[in-house]
């Protein structure tokens, strides 16, 4: 295993040498080395000068990684052919001997001109990409996925069923069918709505558990409704809140909103309420003053109305008879076990009024969903629920009950060494683009999961805006690739690229995130025939039902098993088909395979990054230098008469090392890549205490990491930014003098409002 100690092993020296000795590196052994640390320029020295060091790599590898691609060709491909013969079976060395070039910016620069441009011409150290890798210890996919099982997608409709049979209200059937394209029930649709409709007589609560993509959301919404029809009452928006629906972010509680709205559309008298953060008071206050049927929101703002907004309370005295709780084990998981226990009480306080609605239940009934039944969640049903009975397509008890991933989803699996992580993203993302220009009707839309809001900007930063060839859609968070593009090697330069990137976090403002959404999920001449790309972080893993999601990709394993399948959950919804990507690291995380079995149990597909994913993305082509200008580009082409195509692995070297040039000559962006770097870091160590075995922050190889954020060395101020910080306070406490009343009531204010607008802030 390799320790933080060893962070510098592989790193290749990015030294200066003299400009004569370019093409003839390894006769020339007075070549004068400036520049990098001295034990490294002594080292280097020693190398030149024929001596042995004591370190891993010999005099040929170091000459292969400085060697020139144009230079060097044949002699790297004895190079290659005797390191063959040498190396052992093991994959890195392998690849090791594949790669042929290794380039110096600054060698190119003293080759131009001999002046180096101020940046290039440090001391940074240049990683190689393909050295010195931890090596990956899974040879043989234990869970394999067979594929000539024949699948039938477990979330699907169930084409013997009705919702007639189930006895839900005539006028609500025919609107599903003529205006929402629903005709059959899917199987918690047919176990759970006959429940709930007879909730009335039997008067229990319900917890219901379903895969991701089930329609949880109609299964709850479809009987309250129809049952509120089926009184044959007058009702009107007046007549007060029959339904309380609960949701762990603003995002799901809107989501639901938009589907109850458009039930609701076949009785326009009925009227749904939305209520969450980051949305103005006093319009939420003057909705409910005008009355609504249904409310639906997140935890923290249901319970500021019900405490401090007087007309909500009387709505809900003759008429509330059901209070859902959505997502129940992210409710849990975000805490908000006081705010619902709050809201139990305040609402189990009004008393009822039957004589009002006697067909309705006498009593409010707790419906709980989640789309998994392990940890908390449990313990919020025991709570929330009295007398509560468990609705699950999977088992009849709690202990028989076993939360899988829906069967038509294809699982892949990668073990990536963490300095390929991002060059492998754009492998993939690459591919997939390719395959989505030979369907050009057609929308396809993929979601990449970061650990962290920091790391999101960084990625978003990186695909979407390289050369400045792109535009800004919405705001700075929805960005379309123009003409010029290069960001993926299948982009025809003359041509324009069919790409939209999209970021998503909780740093964002509330009306970016929303914008944002409603982007990526519209079909319209915007995104048609497009690959839209959303990089996000678990704020979109929950609930949401974005329109055929093709792949959801996972480069940072989630904080808990249980998001791995909310976030694979985007896809294969309702029984369409999708595919999901998990990216883990060689060595403590390959365990991580056998800790998800139990949610795979038709197997996954184990991927070599390599063979299965760069090489598809970086073959028979040639990827450009960006510090080459196209004039030098054309003149060279012209010397050269064909242009090279050259091997997989020196094209994704040089993508990567685009990559670093940027940041080196961007420093907007390379404070973007550090902070990325930094946040991932700290939110690495945040994995749940069972699976720190897996995800132990002393296990990373931080200088390999920082690889994969086009660092060339870990960011020096790593560590000291949080003492600094700390240091600040530290002074600001001892400083302190008595403060100003009136100025400490606006600073607790500021405080609040920060508060309130940094809500799943993740
Ligand atoms: N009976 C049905 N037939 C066809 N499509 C349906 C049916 N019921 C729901 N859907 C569709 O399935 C999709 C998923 O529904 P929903 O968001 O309610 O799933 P969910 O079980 O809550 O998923 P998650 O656990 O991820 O939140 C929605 O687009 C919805 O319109």
């Amino acid at each position: 295993m390799s320790s933080l100690d060893d962070a510098d092993d592989g790193m290749l020296l990015n030294f200066v040498t003299d400009d004569s000795s370019t093409s003839k590196s390894t006769s020339n052994n007075s070549q004068k080395v400036t520049g990098g640390r001295w034990k490294d320029r002594r080292k280097l020295q020693m190398m030149l000068d024929g001596k042995k060091t004591r370190g891993k790599r010999s005099q040929q590898d170091l000459y292969k990684e400085t060697g020139d691609d144009d230079e060097h060709d044949e002699d790297s491909k004895s190079n290659k052919k005797r390191s063959t013969m040498n190396n052992n079976n093991s994959r890195n060395q392998t690849l090791m001997t594949n790669k042929k070039t290794r380039e110096l910016d600054n060698k190119l620069a003293s080759r131009k001109g001999g002046v180096l441009p101020p940046n290039t011409a440090s001391s940074e150290i240049v990683s190689s990409l393909f050295t010195s890798n931890r090596e990956i210890s899974t040879a043989v996919n234990t869970n394999k996925h067979d594929e000539n099982i024949k699948i039938n997608p477990s979330n699907a409709p169930s084409m013997e069923d009705s919702f007639d049979a189930l006895g839900i209200n005539d006028t609500l059937v025919s609107h599903l069918v003529e205006k929402m394209r629903i005709t059959k029930p899917t199987n918690i649709q047919k176990l759970a709505i006959p429940n709930l409709i007879s909730s009335n007589k039997k008067n229990n609560d319900l917890f219901i558990h379903a895969q991701t993509g089930s329609g949880k959301t109609l299964t709850y919404l479809l009987p309250i409704i129809s049952s509120i029809l089926e009184m044959e009452a007058h009702v009107d928006r007046k007549s007060g809140c029959f339904a309380l629906i609960v949701a762990p972010t603003r995002e799901l509680a809107s989501q639901i909103y938009q589907v109850a709205s458009t039930l609701t559309n076949c009785c326009h008298y009925l009227v749904p309420c939305l209520l969450i953060g980051g949305e103005r008071k006093k319009s939420e206050k003057a909705r409910l003053r005008k009355g609504c049927n249904f409310i639906v929101g997140t935890p923290g703002r249901i319970l500021d109305h019900l405490q401090n907004t007087k007309v909500i309370r009387e709505q809900m005295g003759d008429s509330l008879r059901y209070l859902v709780l959505d997502e129940g084990d992210k409710l849990m998981e975000l805490g908000f076990e006081q705010t619902i226990d709050d809201i139990l009480k305040i609402i189990h306080e009004v008393p009822i009024n039957n004589r009002k609605f006697p067909k309705l239940p006498s009593r409010i009934i707790n419906v709980l969903c989640s789309a998994t039944l392990k940890g908390r969640v449990t313990k919020l049903g025991d709570v929330a629920l009295q007398n509560y009975k468990l609705i699950s397509v999977s088992g009849k008890t709690e202990k028989e009950t076993v939360t899988v991933a829906p069967d038509q989803l294809l699982q892949q699996i990668t073990i990536v060494p963490p300095k390929l992580r991002l060059v492998t993203l754009a492998a993939e993302l690459n591919n997939m683009t390719k395959r989505a220009k030979e369907n050009p009707e057609q929308t396809t839309r993929t979601m990449v999961f970061l650990s962290c809001s920091d790391s999101v900007e960084f990625h978003f930063e990186t695909f979407s805006s390289n050369d400045s060839h792109h535009k800004d859609i919405v705001g700075d968070t929805v960005r379309l690739l123009t003409k010029g593009n290069t960001i993926f090697p299948c982009f025809d330069p003359a041509e324009t690229p069919k790409v939209l990137c999209y970021k998503l976090h909780g740093s964002l403002s509330q009306q970016m995130r929303t914008q944002t959404l409603k982007h990526f999920a519209t079909d319209n001449d915007a995104t048609k025939g497009k690959h839209l790309i959303m990089f996000c972080t678990d704020v979109a893993s929950r609930g949401l039902d974005l329109p055929y999601v093709s792949t959801v990709i996972e480069v940072d394993p989630p904080f808990a098993a249980e998001d791995h399948l909310h976030r694979i959950g985007r896809t294969a919804r309702a029984g369409k088909p999708g595919e999901s990507l998990l990216f883990l690291l060689p060595g403590e995380e390959e365990g991580y395979m056998d800790y998800i079995k139990p949610y795979h149990p038709l197997g996954w597909q184990l991927l070599k990054f390599d063979e299965d994913i760069l090489k598809s993305a970086f073959s028979d082509l040639r990827v450009a230098r960006n510090d080459i200008t196209a004039k030098d580009a054309q003149r060279k082409k012209s010397k050269d008469k064909t242009e090279k195509i050259l091997e997989w692995d020196t094209n994704a070297t040089t993508w990567h090392l685009n990559v670093e040039r940027r940041l080196l000559e961007d420093s907007t962006y390379k404070n973007v890549a550090m902070r990325g770097y930094t946040s991932h870091v700290r939110a690495y160590a945040t994995h749940i205490t069972q699976e720190k075995k897996f995800f132990n922050v002393r296990c990373l190889h931080l200088g390999h990491l920082a690889k994969s954020f086009g660092l060339r060395e870990r960011p020096k101020s790593m560590g000291a930014l949080g003492s600094k910080q700390q240091k600040m306070e530290d002074d600001a406490f001892k400083n302190k003098k008595k403060e100003d009343p009136q100025m400490k009531l606006i600073r607790m204010a500021r405080k609040a409002v920060r508060a309130s607008a940094s809500e799943f802030n993740y």
